[in-house]
This record gives C-alpha cells, structure tokens and sequence, in this order.
C-alpha cells in the first residue's frame, strides 16, 4: 500500500487536488508552494488587493489558512495524516498588500496522537507579522475525506 508521504509527494495527489491552499488547480486558490527544509516547512505568499480586509492590508482570515496550512503540510509531509483541531493566532502587526511573507511551520510536541504545531508569518527584512500555535489529532479521515469519501465522524477509525 502506498505510504502517506508517497501519496503526498506523487503527482497523482497534486492533480486531483482542490485545496483552497495549496491546489493546483483550484481556479480561485492561493496555489500555495509548500517547500521543506530541515525541520520547517515554509511558504512564501504575496497578498494582491483581493487577498484584503481591511484597504491595503491582508485579510486576517487568509494569514490563519496559510499558517494553518503550512502546520498541516509539516505533518502530511512526514507520513502524519492529520487535521486541525485547535488554534490560536496573534495577530501582530498588519500586512500591507503588495509585500511578500514567508510562513513557517514546524513541530513544538509529539503527544502520541496529538501534534502541537508552531507557526509564524515574517516579512522580507524579517519582521513577525503573525504568529500561531495550533493541536492536530493525527487521524486517516483527513485523508478519506480528501479523496472524496464521507465526513461523517460515525466512521470507524483504524487503530493507531
Ligand atoms: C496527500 C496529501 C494531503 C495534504 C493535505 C493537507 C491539507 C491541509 C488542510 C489544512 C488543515 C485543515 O484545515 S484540517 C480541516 C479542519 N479540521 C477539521 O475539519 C477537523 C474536524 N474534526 C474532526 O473531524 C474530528 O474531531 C477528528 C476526526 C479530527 C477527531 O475525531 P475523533 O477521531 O472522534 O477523535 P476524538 O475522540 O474527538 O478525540 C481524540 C482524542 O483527542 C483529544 N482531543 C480532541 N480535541 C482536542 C483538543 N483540541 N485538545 C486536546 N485534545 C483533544 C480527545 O480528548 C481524545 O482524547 P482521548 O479520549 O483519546 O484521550
């Protein structure tokens, strides 16, 4: 049977993939680049005018999907199905349209079957923008679902 991280890396995933994130072909997507180094993975984003809130600033609600994203891609990218169950962002000072941010990711905990993910939004000079911490159960759903199958949460869950 084909391993997560094989399923993650193979080019079958990144077709049939309509993530908001990190889709390739979601024609509205952010079409995110998640690249990994070390113990981080990383991506880098540059918000247009339609990626605002407020006039000239990036849209809160956009910097948590990135982070969130990133975290999740840390763990998927290792063999680790898992979803978001928790997190919580700091906001710390607006990102203005038109400047690019990386977003790292990496690991704080491995608590058996619940990972604590750290990430942070930086600008180009280094600045943190946003920072967050996150709790992701390790589950195969994430990955049913992924595929198409049930949400439902009646399903049972293979033994970990
Ligand atoms: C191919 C490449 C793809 C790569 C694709 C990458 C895609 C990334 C997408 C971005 C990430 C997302 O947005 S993910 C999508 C957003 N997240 C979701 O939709 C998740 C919705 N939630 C769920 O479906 C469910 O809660 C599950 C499946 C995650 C878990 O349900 P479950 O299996 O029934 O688990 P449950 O019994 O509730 O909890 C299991 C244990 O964890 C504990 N627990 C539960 N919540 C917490 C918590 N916040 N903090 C501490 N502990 C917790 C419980 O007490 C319990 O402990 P004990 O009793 O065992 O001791």
């Amino acid at each position: 049977m084909q391993s997560y991280q094989d399923l993650y890396n193979s080019r079958q995933w990144q077709e049939v993939n309509k993530c908001f994130a990190c889709g390739k072909n979601n024609p509205i997507g952010l079409k995110l680049a998640i690249k990994h180094k070390e113990d981080i993975c990383y991506t880098t984003f540059t918000p247009k005018p339609e990626h605002s809130g407020w006039l000239n600033v990036m849209h809160g609600g956009l910097l948590s999907t990135i982070m969130d994203e990133v975290m999740a891609h840390w763990l998927w990218s290792r063999g680790m199905p898992a979803m978001t169950v928790e997190m919580t962002v700091r906001y710390v000072k607006p990102v203005p349209i038109g400047e690019p941010i990386v977003v790292t990711a990496r690991l704080q905990a491995d608590r058996g079957r619940i990972a604590h993910m750290a990430a942070e939004v930086t600008l180009a000079d280094g600045t943190q923008v946003a920072r967050a911490t996150a709790k992701f159960i390790k589950t195969e759903r994430g990955l049913q679902i992924a595929a198409g199958g049930s949400t439902s949460s009646a399903e049972t869950e293979p033994q970990e």
